[in-house]
């Protein structure tokens, strides 16, 4: 089967973009990121790319590029969404998670997986990068009640769209692979052993482990961190997020404005536009938690994840000002070099 630029998610605004490129440049999208080559899909199959232009951290698996007929990558066509994280351990770098991706799937169980928490923080992610959130939560079959946990589930926002399934069972899968059909481009994220890889096999009716790399994370365990986009069984596409599950947010904090709104909204009438929501006169927050009217476990965990939200970015910002002035001196030193042998 071939596929058309169409099937593989082309839309009217890439065509855009492309079009302010103009010369014999061909599109492709990304399906596999590696050091020195990328493989892409085009209107003409598999191909290989090269990037002398960027480096591999530039570019994210869904990216759409343009190529020349040397097969080198010159430019990336802007993206309709983007999924970044802070980089693991003590790494202060931003790694492109996945580019273009329309719906992600926030993956939890009904059972001892399941928190409020790391759910708001999955949404955020999800806001931030301008992807559609849809929650599944899996292990329905194993769990008495399952309704409680949508209930909970729903408090966080009433449009959420929420998925009880049996990841097992392919009625199951069904139901949620209808949430992202061709050509859309579909992603899952949550924790270990909740059902990620028995649903992507699902969908892909193929084996998620296969072509993964393994590689050591900061506590020493072994990681999958192969990112890989493939088909859907019935159009559309996975991209394959393995070792997402540690997640450390970067500059998203209108994101998490969105999950807590509410609050958003609330902290615009403090009267110091700098209010830590502690104790200062004329706090509207601490009004509300007064008045009864919030929940104070809820700003806890507002509060808690912008502050660490805040210190990865500021972590992220440094570091990349540290190179950028590392690389001005080097470029100052090369070129003082130059200058010397020129005299
Ligand atoms: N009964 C039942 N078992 C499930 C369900 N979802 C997943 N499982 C089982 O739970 C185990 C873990 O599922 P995986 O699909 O490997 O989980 P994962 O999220 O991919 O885990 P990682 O690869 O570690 O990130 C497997 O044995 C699955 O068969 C479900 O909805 N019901
Ligand atoms: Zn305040």
């Amino acid at each position: 089967m071939t596929l058309t630029l169409m099937d593989l998610g082309w839309s009217a605004s890439f065509e855009q973009a492309r079009a302010e490129h103009p010369g014999a440049l061909t599109p492709y999208r990304l399906t596999e990121i590696h050091r020195a080559q990328m493989n892409a899909l085009g209107a003409d199959g598999p191909v290989v790319l090269t990037t002398p232009k960027f480096s591999a951290g530039e570019l994210a698996v869904g990216d759409w590029v343009l190529a020349d007929p040397e097969m080198r990558i010159q430019h990336i066509l802007e993206r309709r969404s983007l999924l970044q994280r802070r980089g693991a351990g003590t790494d202060a770098h931003v790694q492109l998670i996945a580019a273009n991706v329309d719906t992600l799937f926030i993956v939890t169980s009904c059972n001892d997986d399941f928190n409020i928490a790391r759910l708001e923080r999955f949404l955020a992610l999800a806001h931030e990068a301008g992807c559609y959130p849809v929650l599944v939560l899996t292990k329905a079959d194993m769990c008495e009640d399952p309704r409680e946990y949508e209930r909970e589930a729903q408090v966080l926002d009433p449009m959420l769209t929420i998925l009880t399934v049996n990841a097992r069972d392919p009625e199951s899968a069904a139901e949620v692979a209808a949430w992202c059909k061709s050509p859309q481009t579909a992603a899952f994220i949550g924790s270990s052993g909740v059902g990620k890889t028995t649903l992507t096999n699902a969908l892909t009716g193929g084996d998620a482990a296969t072509g993964a790399i393994r590689e050591d994370d900061a506590r020493g365990r072994h990681v999958t961190t192969a990112r890989s986009m493939r088909p859907m069984l019935k159009g559309g596409w996975i991209i394959d997020m393995p070792g997402m599950r540690a997640l450390r947010l970067i500059d998203t904090r209108e994101g998490i404005d969105n999950v807590f709104d509410d609050l958003a909204e609330l902290e615009a009438k403090c009267r110091f536009s700098d209010c830590a929501h502690e104790s200062e006169p004329g706090c509207a927050v601490q009004a509300a938690i007064a008045a009864g009217d919030l929940d104070l476990e809820r700003l806890d965990r507002w509060l808690k994840l912008r502050k660490g939200e805040k210190k990865n970015s500021e972590t992220v910002a440094q570091s990349r000002s540290r190179e950028k002035k590392f690389s001005k001196m080097v470029k100052g030193v090369v070129k003082g070099a130059k200058h010397r042998k020129g005299r």
